[in-house]
């Protein structure tokens, strides 16, 4: 029986006043109906009907609707789609959190293979550069969106489920610092190769491939010698694209180009080497009559070996022989035609996988942001957790003594504080049951395993237990699949299956060995499970999402992943004049050279994840499992250490065909994703608790000011205040069928959805209450005070004009107060010398001579009284007598005479006076006008 068989969950909640049967049919019908309105991406909210509206709490659901099937689905291909609410909100939500509290934050998309998760990933990551990275027409948008399509096009592959299902896992971890974007790296985890490469007749498989020579200029063809090749000769390439197919190729492949520009990286080194991937896929080795193995397709494997940039005869030799270590002799022999092709596959894999490894370090190396720290790593393959691990050791054995490693520790410290911000989307495999499915496959299960348990985890895990350890009675009991059995079948430390296939590998046993042990093992456990009919190399596991079946033919191979020295040394930079491939084995070939005898029947790594795969004796430290096994638990460290956002995605039918809602697919999607018990949790049970210190801090703007006593010993108490407020103005409001119940633990306080939704529902109503009462009240106070001010220079402007015109009509003469210098103007700097050229050049202009000075303005023949001119002469009387200290030989004019004014001096603010036959030149505020004024 499935383990996944359903239940219909009785569903009694909510404090025994109310309850429901929550079926998995209510839920299906709420999906539908949602579909059929074009509402794909869902939040689920609990409401009082029960009718849920798709908001399970933090939790987001994405239906694909399959309306852009065959999207290449990069940054840039996602531009003109309309952002959705919903996904909007979850981004939002990650830099709100991630700016409050500084702790990173984790998007993880979650669902089976098909589902929409790179789509939604994209249309997220462009959500968050709108939000905190400036937009799309940043540097830094455009440098991600370049490496987006570079990638894309090298890791998406038609599989039987998605015609462009991405191949590589991606953890963009974008460093978010005060709100704005400072870095992105991309983790990427790459697995899948053998697909990569492997012949897939009539699938639309690796575009980029496909339009690679067609897409060449002739110039191009001719330098790559390769003008007697076109892509249809390709086996590799051998399917039934259609016209419209390639027309569309060619426009990616133009856009792949300039991509490869925009990150710097030589357009013409990675065609060189994936042409070489191309062309190695026609070359056969058959067996011959002689020792050697013949060729079939010698011009292909001279054409590889020219673009590579070596010799065909050293190429040939690299994949027809082999050196063997005979307790420490080197013996040399010939492999027959299947070893042969064996390496020619694993040429053709290591230089895929190097060039997309390269390309990746490429990206991430790029100081986009213009950062002053730089990136940590450009290691790709590296977890944000390990890079840091490794900077550390790194540290610790440059800094010798202790105090020095203690000081690099603080420092790494340090770096790992200031990386801690980030906002990281995780787009991971999602699960996948081809037929029959490869060790790869396995991988990308466990993957997905290891996703679905981090989620029950969360949402359901911490929450039973954290209820348990504090005393809290949980009214509903969350029945959830712990997929916690068959992550432990497969991986768990000495029985695993993937510890027992590394055991088998090093014994050098056959796969058939490898299945009668695991069923031996294992005979007890029900997720291993024998298919019929049975087969010595056929295992299945019942996967939380499904049955899967496995054959383990190339299980062995596949996580050896080697390949020989004997070829590696072809690529040695005496023997290749191709600097990108001998880059390619930069680090095995240092190794290999460092001692003599080249080569000495030792392996590497075909896709290395780390310096650390380099040898171990003759064999490499680690295997393909074993390096993903490693880097999916560093990943898992490093969302441990985050707070997780998921998005849980669907996909609507099994065939790719727009708008069609397919019950079947989804109802399975929904059991395994754990949705019916998700909206249960959040309906009844409690899936947040907060510290106490932590919810006063956040809500006790709720409760009236008075009643809370605001010490550390009574926090408890405040709780408890602001939540029974909380709870009584609900239901005064609204009679709610929702929980809203929460309890008080130990440590912490324990919150239903309900009062969860309703808490931030009051503190945004609250908090926007509050914002207006303070503008308006600012706003009020401002438009006061302009006002007192407006109404005080009004009354003055009044008084003054009745001042003037009584003035005028009393006949006096009333001055304008002069004109006060601008505030803030600096007096003119006394040092501060002309250019004596400039000023010579000024005067010519305007035809000044320096040496003569401007004449004096000609005096105004008149005097200005209110908004009268008055023309000389006038009468005036002395104000005061002038001068104030007469020697006695001058005239006096004395205060109260009547005098007669003549003109305006050339002294400034003097009038002359003619009295007594005397020119006098008399300061104008020692005048006054007289009543009968001269006009
Ligand atoms: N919301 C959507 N609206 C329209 N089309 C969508 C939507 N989501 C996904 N699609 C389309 O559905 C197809 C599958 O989506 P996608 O490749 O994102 O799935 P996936 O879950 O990432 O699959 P895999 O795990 O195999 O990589 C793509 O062609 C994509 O363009």
């Amino acid at each position: 029986m499935s383990v996944l068989m359903f239940r219909r969950l009785k569903f009694t909640c909510i404090k025994g006043r109310n309850s429901f049967l929550l079926t998995e049919d209510a839920v299906m019908k709420c999906l539908q109906a949602r579909f059929a309105a074009s509402n794909f991406y869902l939040s689920i909210v609990i409401t009082q009907n029960f009718y849920f509206q798709t908001n399970v709490g933090p939790i987001l659901l994405c239906v694909n609707p399959y309306r852009n099937v065959g999207n290449p689905l990069t940054l840039n291909s996602t531009r003109g789609l309309a952002l959705s609410q919903q996904l909007n909100k979850v981004v939002q939500e990650a830099v709100r959190q991630q700016s409050e509290t500084g702790y990173p934050q984790a998007i993880i998309l979650s669902g089976t293979s098909g589902s929409g998760k790179s789509h939604a990933s994209m249309l997220l990551l462009r959500q968050l550069f709108a939000v905190a990275g400036g937009g799309p027409e940043t540097d830094a948008f455009k440098h991600l969106a370049a490496a987006f399509t570079v990638l894309r096009s090298l890791g998406s592959a038609k599989t039987a489920t998605n015609s462009e299902s991405s191949r590589i896992g991606q953890f963009i971890e974008v460093q978010v610092t005060d709100g704005a974007l400072y870095r992105t790296k991309i983790h990427c985890y790459f697995l899948d190769q053998t697909r990569v490469i492997r012949p897939l007749p009539s699938e639309k498989n690796y575009h980029i491939f496909y339009q690679m020579l067609a897409g060449l200029s002739t110039d191009e063809r001719a330098k790559l010698n390769l003008e007697g090749y076109s892509p249809t000769n390709l086996r590799y390439l051998q399917h039934g694209d259609t016209r419209q197919d390639v027309t569309e190729d060619a426009s990616r492949f133009q856009a792949w180009k300039t991509c490869l520009g925009v990150l710097g990286i030589p357009f013409l080194d990675v065609v060189r080497v994936l042409a070489a991937v191309l062309l190695l896929g026609n070359v056969q080795f058959i067996d011959g009559k002689g020792i050697e193995v013949d060729v079939k397709g010698d011009a292909e494997l001279n054409a590889v070996a020219g673009l590579l940039g070596v010799s065909g005869a050293a190429l040939f030799r690299g994949l027809t022989t082999r050196t063997h270590n005979a307790r420490g002799q080197l013996v040399k022999s010939v492999c027959d035609a299947n070893m042969s092709n064996m390496t020619r596959d694993c040429l053709a894999k290591a230089l895929y996988c190097r060039t997309v490894a390269t390309i990746v370090r490429r990206a991430n190396s790029l100081k986009r942001l213009g950062s002053t720290l730089g990136t940590l790593s450009s290691d790709s393959n590296e977890s944000v957790h390990n890079q840091l691990e490794v900077t550390s050791q790194h540290a610790s054995t440059v800094g010798g003594t202790n105090a020095g490693s203690k000081s690099m520790a603080a420092l790494n410290n340090a770096v790992r504080h200031a990386t801690d911000g980030f906002i990281g989307i995780l787009d991971m495999f999602g699960f996948e049951e081809p037929k029959p499915s490869q060790l790869e496959h396995l991988c990308i299960n466990l993957c997905a395993e290891t996703m679905q348990h981090f989620y029950n985890t969360h949402i359901f895990k911490s929450s039973i237990e954290s209820c348990r350890d504090e005393g809290i009675n949980c009214e509903v009991e969350v029945d959830y699949v712990d997929n916690v059995p068959c992550i432990d079948l497969i991986s768990s430390l000495r029985t695993g299956l993937l510890s027992m296939l590394d055991g088998e590998c090093s014994i050098r046993g056959t796969a058939e060995a490898y299945v009668a042990k695991i069923k031996v093992h294992h005979k007890h456990n029900l997720r291993l499970f024998d298919p019929k009919p049975i087969e010595p190399r056929i295992f299945g596991i019942q996967h939380f999402a499904g049955r899967v079946v496995y054959d383990a033919t190339d299980f062995l191979d596949t996580n050896k992943d080697v390949v020989p020295d004997d070829l590696v040394a072809v690529f040695y930079k005496h023997n290749c004049n191709f600097g990108f491939a001998t880059h390619l084995f930069g680090s095995e070939l240092k190794a290999l050279y460092s001692v003599e005898n080249v080569p000495r029947g030792v392996s590497f790594r075909i896709s290395p994840t780390s310096h650390a795969d380099l040898l171990n004796g003759d064999e490499p430290v680690s295997t393909l499992t074993q390096d993903f096994h490693t880097r999916l638990d560093n990943l898992l460290r490093t969302l441990v250490h985050a707070r997780p956002h998921f998005v849980r995605c669907i996909r609507s039918n099994s065939q790719e065909a727009p708008n069609r809602f397919d019950r079947s697919t989804v109802v399975r999607q929904v059991r395994s994703l754990q949705i019916l018990e998700t909206v249960n949790l959040m309906a009844g049970g409690y899936p947040h608790r907060m510290r106490f210190k932590a919810f006063n801090a956040r809500y006790r703007l709720l409760a009236p000011f008075t009643r809370l006593q605001r010490t550390e010993e009574k926090v408890m108490d405040d709780c408890h205040v602001i939540l029974q407020h909380v709870v009584d103005l609900i239901s005064k409001e609204q009679s709610t069928a929702v929980s809203t119940s929460w309890a008080l633990g130990k440590r912490h306080i324990f919150l239903s959805e309900g009062i969860r939704q309703q808490l931030e529902k009051l503190r945004n109503e609250k908090r926007q209450k509050s914002a207006t009462t303070i503008q308006s009240v600012w706003r009020g106070w401002k438009s006061r005070y302009r006002w007192s001010i407006l109404k005080r220079e009004k009354e003055m402007h009044i008084t003054n004009t009745q001042t003037t015109l009584s003035r005028v009509v009393a006949g006096g003469v009333t001055t304008r107060p002069r004109p006060q210098p601008i505030a803030g103007t600096p007096p003119p700097d006394p040092n501060e010398k002309c250019d004596s050229k400039i000023i010579q050049q000024t005067c010519n202009l305007f035809g000044l001579d320096l040496e003569r000075p401007p004449p004096v303005p000609p005096s105004r023949s008149y005097t200005v009284a209110g908004n009268t001119k008055l023309g000389y002469p006038q009468t005036r009387v002395m104000k005061m007598t002038y001068p104030e200290d007469s020697s006695g030989d001058s005239t006096v004019l004395l205060k109260g005479e009547t005098v007669l004014v003549v003109g305006a001096s050339h002294r400034r603010g003097h009038l002359i006076v003619e009295h007594k036959h005397c020119t006098i030149h008399v300061p104008f505020q020692y005048l006054e006008l007289k009543q009968s004024v001269n006009i």
